[in-house]
C-alpha cells in the first residue's frame, strides 16, 4: 500500500506539488500521467526518499516513512526503476539482478566463502535460478552472460526491471518504463507488471500504456491531483481532456 496524504512540496515560490492525496491500495498498478511540470518527477522523489515533502505525509504498508531515508525504505520493500536506465555495466546481465538478492547475507561468514558450505551453496543455486527465472519472464533469458554495458537501452531497461522484481518487491516504482522500448517490448513489460503481487505506482508519458498496464490513473496538473479513476473514466473525463488528452 501507498498512501500519499496532503503531501506538498515548494520550489521556492514554485508550488510543485499542493495537497497531493491519494492511495494505491496493496497489489494494484497505479499509474500518475500529467504535461511536463505537473509535479510527477517530484511525486516520485517524494515516495522514493530521495525529496522530502514541504507538507504532507508518505505511507508504506501503513507505516509512516515520510522522514526515513531511501535506503531504508528499499529494506522496507520499495524498488523502482529510473527515467535512464540504471545497470551496473560491467557486471552481466544474470550478475546485475543476483546483485539485488545479495544484501541478504550467505549466512556463515567467511568460513562459509572458503569452505562452500552445502547450506550456501544451495542458498547460491536456489537464488541462481531466481534469477534466471526472472531474466526469462522479462525476455532476456538469452542474454544472462552479456555484459549490461553493451546493450540497447530496451534490454538495459529490462534488466532493470528483472532487478527491481527479483526480490519480490511489496511496492514497485517505475519512471517512464517504455522509454526505449519497441511496441513489443513495452507490451512484454506491461505483461510482466500486471502479472507482479506488488503495489505499483508508474510515471509515464506513454498514455496508451498507461491505459493497458494500470489499474488506475492519477492526473496531474500544476502540482495538483485533477483525476483518479479508472482508465475508462479517466479517458471520457472532460476535466482531463481539456488539461491533457486534447
Ligand atoms: N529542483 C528544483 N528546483 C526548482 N524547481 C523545480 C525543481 N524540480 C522541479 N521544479 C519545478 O517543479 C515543477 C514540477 O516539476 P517536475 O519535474 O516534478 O514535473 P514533471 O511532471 O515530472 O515534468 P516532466 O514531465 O517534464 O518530467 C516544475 O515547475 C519544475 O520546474
Amino acid at each position: 500500500m501507498i498512501g500519499i496524504t496532503g503531501v506538498s512540496v515548494r520550489f521556492g515560490g514554485v508550488h510543485a506539488l499542493t495537497d497531493v492525496t491519494f492511495t494505491v491500495p496493496e497489489g494494484e498498478t497505479c499509474g500518475v500521467i500529467g504535461p511536463n511540470g505537473a509535479g510527477k518527477t517530484t511525486l516520485f522523489d517524494v515516495v522514493t526518499g530521495l525529496r522530502r515533502p514541504t507538507a504532507g505525509s508518505v505511507h508504506l504498508n501503513g507505516a509512516d516513512v515520510t522522514t526515513t531515508s531511501a535506503v531504508k525504505r528499499s529494506r522496507l520493500g520499495l524498488r523502482r526503476t529510473f527515467q535512464r536506465p540504471q545497470v551496473f555495466g560491467r557486471l552481466t546481465v544474470l550478475d546485475n539482478v543476483l546483485a539485488a538478492v545479495e544484501w541478504h547475507g550467505g549466512g556463515g561468514g567467511l568460513a562459509a566463502d572458503l569452505v562452500g558450505w552445502r547450506t550456501r551453496r544451495r542458498l547460491e543455486s536456489e537464488r541462481r535460478a531466481k534469477a534466471l527465472d526472472v531474466l526469462d519472464r522479462c525476455g532476456i533469458a538469452d542474454l544472462s552472460t552479456a555484459y549490461a554495458a553493451d546493450l540497447p537501452i530496451g534490454r538495459r531497461r529490462m534488466v532493470e526491471l528483472a532487478r527491481a522484481i527479483v526480490d519480490d518487491p511489496d511496492v514497485l516504482l517505475l519512471d517512464e518504463p517504455t522509454s526505449g522500448l519497441d511496441t513489443d517490448q513495452a507490451a512484454l513489460f506491461a505483461t510482466v507488471v500486471r502479472d507482479l503481487d506488488a503495489t505499483v505506482l508508474l510515471v509515464e508519458h506513454d498514455v496508451g500504456f498507461v491505459m493497458e498496464a494500470c489499474e488506475r490513473v492519477v492526473v496531474l496538473d500544476l502540482g495538483k491531483v485533477i483525476a483518479d479513476a479508472t482508465p475508462t473514466q479517466i479517458r471520457e473525463d472532460p476535466v482531463v481532456r481539456a488539461a491533457y488528452l486534447g
